[in-house]
């Protein structure tokens, strides 16, 4: 209500109850009239007290259902950053296996199994294009040797160097790996038996011409060597067994030597 509102009022009540008015036919209905008034102002008054409670509680309302959506967001952010984190480390464990899985462990040479793999897809690609490919098996020659004179840290330390120097001996697109012990599995992709003989032989010389270093140990090694050119449509294991009787064949006439397998 404006002041002005209130002051007609005061005023309209001041005239109603003076006593010369009384019985006046118009007192009697301002009177009535002002009552009314009055009524339908507090029920207005009751109505705007209500709507005004309403709209706070709303309000109320509304923010207790933010600060709940604010929660809730805090709480997805959260887990989508341990699920972030969780994939990682699968995605680390996954990677660590696979390397496990395939990496001889000592060496960091491809093992066994990937070697077997990297042979199949060889020879199926020597069928699908005519392309010829060698099998190299190395063994160090009197390796015990070592073992038994400076003990088996030194072997294994050995067999690293070693690693390192025939790898450093190859193309990028041979793969080097470890057979096992001290046997070392070469295979040299897109290679004639003529091109493979000079890589051993080189392989060879090199060994020869190295002292191996381990430490303060200096080694004198060499490595005998059987080679085997794939035949198209064989099976990669009897490529593999031919270069081993070629290994055999320069084991037994004396070492430090390649062989070809016919
Ligand atoms: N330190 C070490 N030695 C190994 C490892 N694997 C195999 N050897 C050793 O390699 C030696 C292989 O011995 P042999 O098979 O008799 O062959 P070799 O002494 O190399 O002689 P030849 O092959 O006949 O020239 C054994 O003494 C094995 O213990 C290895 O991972 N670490």
């Amino acid at each position: 209500m404006t002041q002005e509102e209130a002051r007609l009022l005061a005023d309209i009540k001041a005239m109603i109850d003076q006593p010369e008015h009384r019985g006046h036919p118009l007192q009697q209905a301002l009177s009535k009239l002002y009552r009314l008034h009055m009524t339908q102002t507090r029920r207005l008054d009751r109505l705007l007290s209500i709507a005004d409670s309403y709209q706070q509680f709303t309000r109320e309302d509304m923010q207790a259902i933010k600060a709940q959506y604010d929660r809730q967001v805090q709480r997805e952010r959260k887990l989508s950053r341990i699920s972030d984190r969780y994939q990682q480390l699968m995605r680390e464990r996954n990677q660590a296996l696979k390397t496990a899985s395939s990496q001889d462990p000592l060496t960091g040479l491809a093992n066994r199994r990937l070697l077997n793999d990297h042979l199949q897809q060889a020879a199926q690609r020597s069928k699908a294009q005519s392309l010829p490919f060698c099998v190299a098996m190395i063994d160090v020659d009197h390796f015990k040797r070592i073992n038994d004179q400076h003990g088996h840290e030194t072997g294994d330390q050995a067999l690293v160097e070693l690693a390192g120097v025939l790898k450093n001996q190859l193309r990028a697109s041979d793969l080097c790996g470890r057979w096992g012990g001290e046997e070392f599995l070469v295979l040299l992709s897109d290679t004639s038996l003529d091109q493979a003989r000079q890589t051993v032989e080189r392989i060879c010389a090199h060994l020869r011409a190295l002292p191996l270093q381990v430490g303060d140990v200096s080694l004198a090694v060499t490595a005998s060597v059987g080679v085997a050119e794939h035949r198209i449509g064989e099976p990669p294991q009897d490529t593999i067994n031919r270069a081993d009787a070629a290994l055999l064949t320069a084991k037994r006439e004396g070492r430090d030597r390649y062989r070809l397998a016919p």
